[in-house]
């Protein structure tokens, strides 16, 4: 099985920003999330790793092909889902993807047929094979997007930012079509909604500033913080005072109005504080908020 090795890799693009800040990291097949916030730097590195863009420096390598060096190489076995992708002309999805897989060499009807009817079944997309890909609703569009990427036979699958704006039962379906072929591949999907990596991802890192904070195993991260995470319910007018005192990693709003806010901290911070089982979530709101504290006494 491949792995993907980025090594010391950095981007600063023409305006100064830093996109990418010695980036070094080692994916091994199966589902890899990669979280940040907006501007973190995730899609120049989803770019990147697909050949789009050249980084000022470092390697990257998939198995033994050098990919700054054979960028074909890597296409051959890349399948790339990007954040925005292209209009559709009125045809259905059947005649569609025979007609990519034609552009991509496959003469023969019968294995065309073979290969196309694994991505309708895969995506979920075999009921409506007729329909045109153009009046396809955005989740259905993206699943598409993923059918033609297998035709492929991929070993390397990108999806970037692939839930946003779905509605939540197709982002449902779509994530259970990643998971499906997540099993014999890498894929690496990046987000910011920590749920989507929560649901599906065996490893993950997550990505600010374009610096990387985190990498870790969901469920390790997790444990990492056990005992360490601590609930208290306030009033809003409270808040101020909680953040000058406590770190507090996020809050949410209940009905009637009062809050809750999470705190990271070794010990029981003050009465009140109930610790409470960590999520991923925590461990993405304590990764941003240690790299926020590092950068301010840097
Ligand atoms: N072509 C470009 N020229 C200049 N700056 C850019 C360019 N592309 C991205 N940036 C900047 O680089 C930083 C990282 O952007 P990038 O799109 O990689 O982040 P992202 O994590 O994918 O964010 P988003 O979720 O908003 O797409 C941002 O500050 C962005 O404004």
């Amino acid at each position: 099985m491949q792995t993907l090795r980025l090594s010391r890799v950095s981007k600063t693009y023409s305006n100064g920003v830093k996109a990418l800040d010695d980036v070094s990291i080692e994916i091994e097949p199966g589902m890899f999330g990669l979280l940040g916030p907006n501007g973190a730097g995730k899609s120049t590195l989803m770019r990147t790793i697909a050949t789009l863009q050249e980084p000022d420096q470092g390697e990257l390598t998939l198995g033994d092909i050098n990919i700054r060096e054979d960028k074909m190489a890597l296409r051959k076995v890349l399948g790339y889902l990007p954040q925005e992708f292209g209009v559709y002309p009125k045809l259905s999805a059947e005649k569609l993807l025979h007609y990519f897989a034609q552009l991509k060499g496959v003469e023969s009807k019968k294995d065309r047929q073979k290969i196309v009817d694994f991505a309708l079944e895969i995506t979920n997309l075999s009921d409506v094979r007729k329909k045109s890909v153009a009046g396809y609703s955005g989740g259905m569009k993206q699943r598409f997007g993923i059918a033609q990427l297998l035709l492929n036979d991929p070993h390397l699958i990108i999806v970037d930012e692939p839930t946003a704006g779905l509605d939540p039962a197709e982002r449902h379906r779509f994530l259970n079509v990643l998971r499906d072929i997540g099993t014999n591949h890498i894929v690496i999907l990046s987000t910011h909604i920590v749920d989507d990596v929560k649901e599906l991802c065996t490893d993950m890192a997550i990505l600010n500033g374009g610096k990387l904070l985190n990498h870790h195993k969901p469920t390790d991260a997790i444990e990492n913080l056990k005992g360490k995470i601590w609930n208290k319910v306030i009033d809003k007018d409270a808040l101020e005072y909680h953040v000058n005192e406590f770190n507090v990693i996020s809050r949410n709003y209940n009905q009637d109005h009062s809050l809750n806010i999470r705190v990271r901290s070794d010990m029981k911070p003050a009465d009140g504080f109930n610790v409470i089982e960590p999520e991923l979530s925590d461990v993405y709101f304590v990764s941003l908020k240690e790299d926020e504290v590092h950068n301010s006494n840097a």
